[in-house]
């Protein structure tokens, strides 16, 4: 949340603005990698909730006098954000955000900060049967509760009253939930008087995983030329592929082998983070006859964490 020149906490805004965007730019030209087949969006509907907060000076005497004369109601912030949706003309979450701030903070020259987070609410193209073969419809999308692109920045004005800039930012790909069969251990912990955990050699190993990216230079992802945008999706099938081909044992292990990638793959990002979730599922049915199957269910609370990030210091070791 904004907070700048002063310890004071101090901050309003509006959550859930809920942004459905249609034939927004299509996200092209982006470099594939060999970990993943995206290599664009139509944008045919670009969609998001919006969180959105203000700070400034200013703002303090609307707290401590009542006075509103500086207020911009949070509901006019939550239409403001709306109808720049239709005016912007880039591609990218990252820099719808950095857009609608900018717009913002030039239109009341009072704010000083503002903080934005953006999540993408992901809708999947349809295949319907073509003349000859099956082609996406275009028309219909399937709306997705899958994981997302996700976006956080803050834009601060600088003292000389030059055009406000993306001071902080982090992108992200969130709530990505993945399962490996087998193929996975967890053994060699510390094992005394307050071990019940046997250990295990083949383990089936859910995880919930969020991902973030900071850019050495954020115009990578919000300017009107975004040649080394780093797609979530790619992030996504990266944490795909290095689950696939390590046999991992420990979920601290498998995220660092992920960030080793990405950030071999994206010379353009300076830093890696994860936060990550064992959901690894319980064994009910460990041998089922004629079957390499079990049985399992859900993980029981409480859940496990890991918490690690990562720079280009890292690819060194
Ligand atoms: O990948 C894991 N890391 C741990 O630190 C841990 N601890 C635990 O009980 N299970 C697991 N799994």
């Amino acid at each position: 949340m904004p907070k700048k020149t002063t310890e004071r906490t101090l901050f309003y805004g509006k959550d859930d603005v809920l942004v459905y965007r249609t034939y927004a730019k299509r996200l092209a030209g982006i470099k594939p990698i060999p970990e993943s087949n995206f290599i664009g969006h139509d944008n045919v509907i670009f969609a998001l909730k919006v969180k959105f907060a203000v700070y400034g000076k200013q703002l303090l005497s609307s707290f401590t006098e009542g006075d509103n004369t500086l207020v911009v109601a949070t509901d006019s912030m939550k239409n403001f954000i709306l109808l720049h949706a239709a005016l912007y003309k880039g591609e990218t979450i990252e820099g719808f955000l950095a857009f609608v701030s900018q717009r913002f903070m030039a239109k009341y020259s009072h704010i000083e900060s503002i903080s934005i987070t953006g999540d993408r609410l992901p809708f999947d193209p349809v295949y319907v049967p073509g003349k000859d073969e099956w082609t996406d419809s275009g028309l219909v999308f399937r709306r997705s509760h899958n994981d997302h692109t996700s976006a956080s920045m803050e834009i601060t004005r600088t003292e000389d009253g030059t055009e406000p800039t993306v001071s902080t930012h982090l992108c992200g790909l969130a709530d990505l939930q993945l399962i490996k069969v087998s193929g996975s251990s967890f053994y060699g912990f510390i094992r005394d008087e307050y071990t019940t955990l046997p250990e295990s050699y083949n383990r089936p190993l859910y995880i919930y995983l969020n991902i973030y990216w900071i850019y050495n230079d954020i115009t990578n992802a919000i300017s009107d030329t975004i040649t080394d945008y780093v797609p979530a999706e790619q992030i996504r099938d990266i944490a795909q592929t290095v689950f696939h081909e390590y046999k991992t044992p420990s979920i601290q292990f498998l995220i660092y082998q992920i960030g080793l990638r990405i950030l071999s793959r994206f010379p353009q990002l300076l830093e890696v983070k994860f936060e990550s979730n064992n959901r690894t599922w319980e064994t009910v049915v460990e041998t089922i006859e004629d079957s390499e199957g079990k049985v399992f269910t859900e993980a029981r609370p409480p859940f496990g964490f890991q918490g690690f990030s990562m720079t280009r210091d890292d690819l060194k070791e």
